[in-house]
């Protein structure tokens, strides 16, 4: 039977866990506290895994250092798991194998969605044995049992051997290339992630995380929050006292609509969020950094797409250094007079590496070192994916 103070501890937690984040916590601590039985280590291990949320929650409730901003797919939680892991004590074994094994499912669900995006394929799959809706419906399902991973994997198997896949790429589209180029490792029975399979892996956010990094010596809290329509509500009014704010534009989704309004233009989307944020009254005396990510797929995107199509008045053709230009005075016109900008691209570590660096140089202050022995983060075990189709539009 626990003691008194330990149900003192038990019920101060339950009762200081924000119970619109943290539900399941709050309810399971309320149970343990209202049970007298003994505690398993299970019940033990739950706790102090509690203890440190809850130390990292008090952290970015008092005063987060940075909170990543921006609208969805941009590149947020990739540039979180790049620093988590860049700036860990062992980079290189950073994840473990059961945590890289936990990454399989979702990349074939990436691969697979992958493949929606393809607009040319779809006619064409038919041709195999399975159809694509097929495939499509075995994804979304919440749970892939054995069956539905090796109907997955057979098919796209399939459309590999039947040069499917190579006949119909499309133009650059990040993560969907990615995978579909490394298709022939993925379909390997052995098949264990690499640090950059987990990099590129799609998973959408939900909700609200709070992270812990040891950057430099200091605890820097960082929250990353998910950029969809429907997300966004939750964090616009949420941090009065945010230290600085990252906001996360794309740079390759001049051409693309968002997940959730295809009449919507991504960028155009991105513009009008970054001028709310940078005008907010609860931001105003917050720094700014815009980074704008994804430059490797603009590099390549600009060649096939041109970015006149979508912005009119734009004069560069197909040159990277003009298209940077023209898309950063875009953004700048928004913005307030103090705000940097970076362009990046999430997916290269060593560039993300320079680049938090810089930022940490300019606009973090140092913390006191006791604090940054604190609960370490990993990146969230993957849950949902991104699975809808993005159309091409021009808009003006
Ligand atoms: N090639 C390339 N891919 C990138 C880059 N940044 C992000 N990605 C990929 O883009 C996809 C979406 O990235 P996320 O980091 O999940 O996007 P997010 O902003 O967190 O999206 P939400 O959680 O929905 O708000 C992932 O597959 C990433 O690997 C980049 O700079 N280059
Ligand atoms: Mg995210």
């Amino acid at each position: 039977m626990y003691s008194f103070p330990a149900q003192l501890v038990l019920h101060a937690l339950s009762e200081k866990l924000d119970p619109a984040i943290d539900s399941l916590s709050v309810a399971r601590l309320h149970s343990i506290y209202d049970k007298r039985f003994h505690l398993s280590i299970d019940t033990l291990l739950f706790i102090r895994s509690t203890i440190s949320r809850h130390k990292l929650q008090a952290m970015f409730y008092q005063k987060p250092n940075i909170l990543l901003l921006g609208p969805g797919e941009t590149g947020k939680t990739t540039l979180l798991k790049q620093i988590l892991k860049a700036f860990s004590d062992r980079p290189e074994q950073f994840y473990t194998d059961r945590e890289r094994a936990q990454y399989v499912v979702p990349i074939f669900r990436n691969t697979v969605s992958a493949l929606e995006r393809l607009d040319a394929i779809n006619d064409k799959w038919s041709a195999l044995e399975i159809t694509l809706r097929d495939l499509r419906n075995v994804i979304h399902d919440d749970y892939l049992d054995t069956h539905a991973i090796n109907l997955i994997s057979q098919s796209l198997a399939l459309a590999t051997s039947s040069r499917l896949i190579s006949t119909y790429r499309a133009s650059p589209l990040g993560y969907v290339d990615y995978f579909l180029d490394a298709l022939p490792r993925i379909l390997a029975e052995d098949y264990l992630p690499s640090n950059q399979d987990i990099v590129q892996c799609n998973i959408r956010t939900t909700g609200i995380h709070p992270n812990l990094i040891n950057l430099r010596g200091s605890a820097v809290s960082v929250v990353d929050f998910g950029g969809q329509f429907s997300e966004r509500r939750k964090w616009i009014h949420l941090f009065p006292k945010a230290g600085m704010i990252i906001y996360v534009a794309s740079l390759s989704d001049y051409d693309e609509t968002c997940a959730e309004d295809s009449s919507t233009n991504r960028m155009y989307d991105s513009m009008k969020l970054f001028e709310i944020v940078v005008h907010s009254k609860w931001f105003i005396d917050v720094p700014i950094v815009l980074l704008l990510n994804k430059t490797d797929v603009f590099a390549q995107k600009l060649r096939t797409t041109p970015l006149k199509e979508y912005f009119h008045d734009y004069t560069g053709g197909d040159n990277y250094d003009a298209g940077c230009t023209y898309i950063i005075n875009k953004f700048l016109s928004k913005a307030r007079p103090d705000t940097q900008v970076y362009l990046t691209s999430a997916v290269d570590e060593e560039r993300i590496l320079e680049t938090m660096n810089d930022i940490y140089d300019k606009y973090l202050e140092p913390v006191p070192p006791y604090l940054a022995s604190g609960p370490s983060s990993k990146p969230n075990i993957p849950i949902q994916v991104q699975v809808q189709v993005s159309v091409s539009t021009s808009q003006h």
